[in-house]
């Protein structure tokens, strides 16, 4: 049985605007699934819903088997909630913060356990510091621990990194991985596709409403991926051979460099045949290297794509 279970969920606002127009999703126990969209694609929506804190107009949503609304108080035990925003007490400590969350769930005060939490966050230090104290990445961590705090099995992070800079990006993917190892499953919202790049195992495409699509993120990187050879030449061409014109072959850096772009799951790449072709023309090769299309790359031609059809 998937950990969480989303069958044709759709959300209308009040005031008609359509944020979701049936999703399909289901995810596995202990993975990591990062949802990838442009703003407004229905991210938040999606994951609220999830949560329990936004009701669907249509569709049926569990988390471990138990429905979002007939078994609220069940489903919403299973999951913890990062917020994009920051929405701290700012004179209150932060144990006492991340105590209270526990408290809110009804579950008994457990010391050891929030000290955990704290010390896996690095915030063990700052137990005692107002919250208004802290740095902007320190309140971001206050917001995971307050999601543990009541131990879930499946963490949301809304945009976990947005507006941070490289080391706590780092840290944060860091503290992802940590949870991942311990059998957390983890859904995490981003506009970075690195980010879903350097930690997801399954990528999930959200666009006006609709998933566009689910996927192992090494196979879609495989499957979407155009490959590049890049040919480094002895003495610089000025202009393509007539014999190499229409092939999809590019010279660059002022004809030093010969790109020649191709399917990376064709069955003909065609490179035995432009490496004899270019002996055959006398045009020495210096150097040859591979590059491949990053999600990044994948990801804004799908998007286009799928604005180009809307
Ligand atoms: N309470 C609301 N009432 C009306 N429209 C809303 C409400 N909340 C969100 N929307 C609209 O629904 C759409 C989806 O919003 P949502 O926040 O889910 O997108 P998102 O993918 O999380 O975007 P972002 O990356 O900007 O956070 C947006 O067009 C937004 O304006």
């Amino acid at each position: 049985m998937p950990m969480v279970e989303v069958a044709q969920v759709t959300k209308k606002y009040d005031g008609g605007f359509e944020a979701l127009k049936g999703v399909d999703l289901a995810i596995e126990e202990g993975e990591i699934l990062a949802l990838l969209g442009p703003n407004g694609a229905g991210k938040t929506t999606l994951i609220s819903i999830i949560c329990g804190l936004v009701t669907p107009s249509g569709g049926d949503i569990r988390v471990g088997g138990h429905d979002v609304i007939t078994g609220y108080r069940e489903s919403r035990r299973l999951v913890g909630l990062v917020p994009q925003e920051i929405n701290l007490e700012p004179f209150e400590k932060v144990l006492n913060t991340v105590r209270f969350s526990r408290g809110l769930f009804g579950l008994k005060r457990d010391d050891a356990l929030i000290e955990d939490v704290l010390r896996r966050l690095s915030l063990w230090d700052k137990r005692n510091t107002p919250i208004r104290e802290l740095s902007g990445g320190m309140k971001r961590r206050v917001l995971i621990a307050k999601a543990l705090s009541h131990e879930p099995r499946v963490l949301f992070l809304d945009e976990p990194t947005a507006g941070v800079d490289v080391e706590l990006r780092r840290d944060m993917w860091e503290i992802v991985a940590d949870l991942k190892a311990r059998g957390t499953t983890i859904i995490l919202t981003t506009h970075y596709i690195e980010e879903a790049e350097a930690i997801a195992d399954r990528i999930g495409v959200i666009n006006h409403g609709r998933i566009l699509l689910v996927e192992e993120k090494q196979s879609l990187m495989t499957r979407l991926g155009r490959k590049e050879l890049r040919i480094s030449l002895d003495a610089p061409l000025s202009a393509l051979p007539a014999v190499l014109q229409g092939r999809g072959l590019e010279l660059e850096e002022d004809g030093h460099m010969l790109v020649h772009s191709y399917d990376s799951t064709a069955e003909r790449s065609g490179i035995a045949r432009l490496m004899a072709d270019l002996a055959a023309e006398g045009i020495a090769v210096r150097d040859v290297s591979t590059r491949q299309s990053s999600l990044e790359e994948i990801f804004v031609s799908m998007v286009h794509g799928s604005e180009d059809a809307a």
